[in-house]
């Protein structure tokens, strides 16, 4: 005989109970059946509310008129009408009496399974079934204890095993769940998943060949899924695996249900009534072998710590601590204790926080007043993430992702059979540790959580491409980046579930403030893991704050070059504070756009060949401008205009014409090998001319364009048929020597054969000699920069 339990909410009304009716007719079709049922929808809830208006004296009419209006259904064969008269007579009663007791309690709630059981039954005989209404307070006994109600087996089985014995073939006994009688014959409750131990309970009785627990989730999964959206549904667990999951938080069964079912090896199937089709959770006595199966999550606990001197070597102290904690009723749920046992840490329920200090305070009143033991202290607001499962890496994947995501941990527990492995941290940071865990122990599909500053060529560009190319990043390299917010320099969007391809008109019509500060306090309260910034902007505030990210536990990519260019200082204070923090900061387009060189650069350098000069045309918008200028006749401004309608120019082109732009350029290569160079250092020459260099900004200077185009035309005059102009980086390593300038080279030369915004770098080492290694391809442009700085993100993304 199979044994089916069915949840409240399978049994709620409309669509969930003709499920449920539906899916009793197939299994009836393969053989004996058993019913459990709980109280139906929010029955339960609905009763204690009346249950306590009554012991309060107040009416309640209303109120079971409305928990009545929700068990009727029409047509039935059940008089539910007897009931309402019964239940207002017992609450009348209470109403009069006024005296709170369980067994009180315990008989109004049993109105909720009991008229559960009787419409389900009448529902299948509607159908053609033989389905029988059975009151399980006439085949369970049970007694309450201080803490927990106790089932008196031996009883229990006989009375259940006749009952069994006296059905009639095609009887279907629709049982109450939750329910059984105590030694009186009064009504008492068997506790939490109450229902579930009816069944459980029943089928070891009656030896059922399996429990069915028709609920409203497919099966257990591997995380909660209120937590980790790629949780993955669990196909088998073994009694162990399953009762792990049950301590620490799984929706599964509770432990003490499971236990019938081991001890009589029934298997257990979790099955969803939303979708009776779909595979559920099998539990059995084998499981599916090795492997972690669940990163489960308990909210809300105590860790209390013990300190001092006084413990070192003293025998009986875990004696007195543990008696102290169960004179108060106290259960500890984890323990770690120092092998030198000055300290012992351990894990209670919130609820008992309380208690426990009173107890422990107590018990080693003397040592704390002598001093030794310095403190008793008990920090609330914590919670565990359990790993379930026997894997041999997996805390140390564990604690890496941890790490990386600056989640503190404070304390380590391993069972000793190595199937499970529980971690205590702050509450606040439980999202982004399960999900980090989750994904490091599952190798699951990892999530980079991007926020991107800067949505203008480079950056609304790089926005693009993630959104486009997203679905292949996850199949190809097991990666799914989230945008999860956006900034310009007026404006933010902040979506946790990530931004689609709409971003750019929910910027434009958000009216958040673009703010810094709001942006790390979101980011830092958002409870995501694995969190990158991007800053494709030309801001230097932005730049400065680097180490404000970096502390509240970001990575960095940048396209933006000022922070790798602003003071020495700032530079080295920076890869410091990145060590010290493990984060990772990627800027492979500060020079040379999406080109491969400033990793080549690094490679060389920290080879043993040594980079004795890079020398090329660094500026992909100068480059442009020049190659263009020196062969057309066409004005130096109409040729810059093309240049930053192109999106190859700086945000603000000055940088670019007073040699700023590569001067920073410079800067930056300078210091991958190992120069301390300050901007000031750099010999530039610039190409604003002197009668428009007093211009404000960029618009004063571009409206003296006729100045400008006279200027660059006076140069143009002075080539030759044979000359171009070029705007030439030189990087002398030896001599410590930066400068830029605009120099004239032959068309044959391989400075002057470059096209469009073609940069060229020559980078001169000692075992190259005289032929340098050439670096050489778009110096500039959205499509390619966006792509430069969506590898360095795909870098980092690799590293989690
Ligand atoms: N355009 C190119 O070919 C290349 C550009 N770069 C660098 O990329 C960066 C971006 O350049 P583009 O996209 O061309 O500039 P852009 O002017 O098109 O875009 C700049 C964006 O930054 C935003 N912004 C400025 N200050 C901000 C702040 N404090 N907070 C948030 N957003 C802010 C602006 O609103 C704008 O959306 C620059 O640092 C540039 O040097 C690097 C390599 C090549
Ligand atoms: N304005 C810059 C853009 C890239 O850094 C250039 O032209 O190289």
């Amino acid at each position: 005989m199979k044994v089916l339990k069915f949840g409240g909410k399978s049994l709620s009304n409309g669509e969930p109970i003709e499920r449920a009716v539906n899916i009793i007719k197939e299994e009836a079709r393969t053989g004996a059946i058993a019913v459990i049922v709980s109280a139906r929808g929010q029955s339960t809830n609905l009763l204690l509310d009346l249950y306590a208006r009554a012991v309060q004296g107040k009416n309640f009419e209303k109120e079971l008129e409305n928990f009545m209006d929700l068990q009727y259904m029409q047509g039935l064969d059940a008089d539910l009408n007897a009931y309402q008269q019964e239940v207002g007579a017992v609450l009348h009663a209470l109403q009069l009496i006024g005296i709170d007791s369980e067994r009180a309690r315990d008989r109004v709630l049993a109105y909720g399974e009991v008229i559960s059981a009787r419409t389900v039954a009448s529902l299948l005989r509607r159908e053609g079934l033989e389905a029988v209404f059975v009151d399980a307070r006439d085949l369970l006994y049970a007694r309450a204890t201080a803490n927990e109600t106790v089932v008196d087996f031996p009883r229990s089985k006989s009375s259940t095993l006749a009952f069994f014995n006296s059905l009639q073939a095609h009887q279907i006994p629709v049982i109450t769940g939750f329910i059984a009688s105590d030694p009186t014959g009064r009504t008492i409750t068997l506790g939490r998943n109450g229902s579930n131990y009816t069944a459980t309970l029943i089928a070891s009785f009656i030896r059922a060949s399996e429990v069915q627990n028709w609920t409203d989730v497919d099966g257990v999964y591997t995380a909660s899924p209120k937590y980790v959206k790629g949780a993955q549904r669990i196909p088998h667990l073994s009694y162990r695996e399953a009762n792990e999951l049950a301590n620490f938080g799984a929706n599964v069964l509770h432990a003490k249900t499971i236990l019938p079912l081991v001890e009589s090896g029934i298997p257990l199937k979790i099955c969803s009534s939303l979708a009776p089709g779909r595979q559920g959770t099998l539990i059995d006595e084998n499981g599916s072998g090795k492997g972690i199966k669940a990163v489960t999550t308990v909210e809300d606990v105590s860790l209390v710590s013990i300190e001092g001197r006084g413990l070192l070597g003293k025998v009986g102290i875990d004696a007195r601590i543990f008696s102290a904690l169960s004179s108060r009723n106290v259960s500890v749920r984890l323990i770690s204790q120092a092998s030198s046992e000055r300290g012992i840490g351990f894990v209670i329920n919130k609820e008992d926080a309380a208690a426990a200090e009173h107890a422990l305070t107590t018990e080693f009143k003397d040592e704390l007043e002598h001093g030794s033991i310095s403190h008793i202290r008990i920090d609330s607001d914590m919670a565990i993430i359990a790993i379930v499962g026997r894997h041999n890496y997996s805390l140390e994947k564990a604690i890496y992702g941890l790490r990386r995501n600056k989640v503190w941990m404070h304390l380590i527990s391993n069972s000793i059979n190595g199937e499970q492995i529980s971690l205590v941290i702050d509450n606040k940071s439980l999202k982004k540790a399960v999900n980090v865990v989750h994904n490091q122990v599952f190798g699951a599909i990892k999530s980079l959580n991007l926020f991107a500053f800067g949505k203008g060529t480079v950056g609304g560009r790089l926005l693009d491409q993630i959104i486009e190319t997203g679905d292949e990043v996850v199949k190809r390299r097991n990666l799914k980046i989230n945008i999860v917010g956006v900034a310009d320099s007026v404006r933010m969007i902040f979506n946790e579930d990530g931004l689609g391809r709409n971003w750019k008109q929910e910027l434009a019509e958000s009216d958040q403030e673009s703010s810094l500060a709001d942006i790390i306090f979101r980011l830092g309260e958002s409870g995501l893991e694995n969190i990158v910034i991007a800053d494709n902007t030309s801001s230097q505030e932005l730049a400065e704050q680097y180490p404000v990210l970096v502390n509240s536990g970001f990575d960095i990519v940048a396209s933006n070059k000022k922070a790798n260019s602003i003071s020495y200082e700032f530079y080295q204070n920076l890869r410091n504070n990145l060590k010290r923090k493990g984060k990772l900061f990627y800027y492979e387009t500060n020079v040379g756009a999406g080109l491969p060189l400033i990793d080549t650069i690094k490679h060389l350098h920290n080879s043993s060949d040594r980079i004795e000069r890079i020398r090329g045309v660094f500026s992909g918008s100068l480059s442009y401008i020049f190659n263009n200028y020196s062969i057309q006749d066409k004005d130096f401004s109409a040729v810059l205009t093309e240049a930053k309608n192109l999106g190859l120019t700086e945000p603000d082109p000055r940088e670019d014409l007073s040699g700023l732009d590569v001067a920073r350029k410079l800067i930056i290569l300078a210091r991958e090998v190992g120069l301390k160079p300050e901007l000031e250092d750099v010999s530039v020459q610039s190409l604003v001319p002197e009668c428009v260099s007093d211009s404000k900004d960029y618009a004063e200077l571009y409206s003296r364009k006729e100045e400008v185009d006279a200027y660059f035309e006076q140069i143009k005059r002075g080539l030759t048929e044979e000359e171009v102009l070029r705007y030439v980086g030189d990087l002398e390593v030896k001599e410590n020597r930066l400068t830029v300038s605009l120099v004239k080279v032959s068309r044959n030369s391989p400075l002057g054969n470059i096209k469009n915004a073609d940069s060229i770098f020559e980078i001169y080492t000692e075992s190259y000699g005289a032929q340098p290694i050439i670096i050489q391809g778009a110096g500039a442009g959205s499509e390619v920069t966006a792509r430069g700085v969506y590898s360095d993100l795909l870098r980092i993304g690799g590293q989690y």
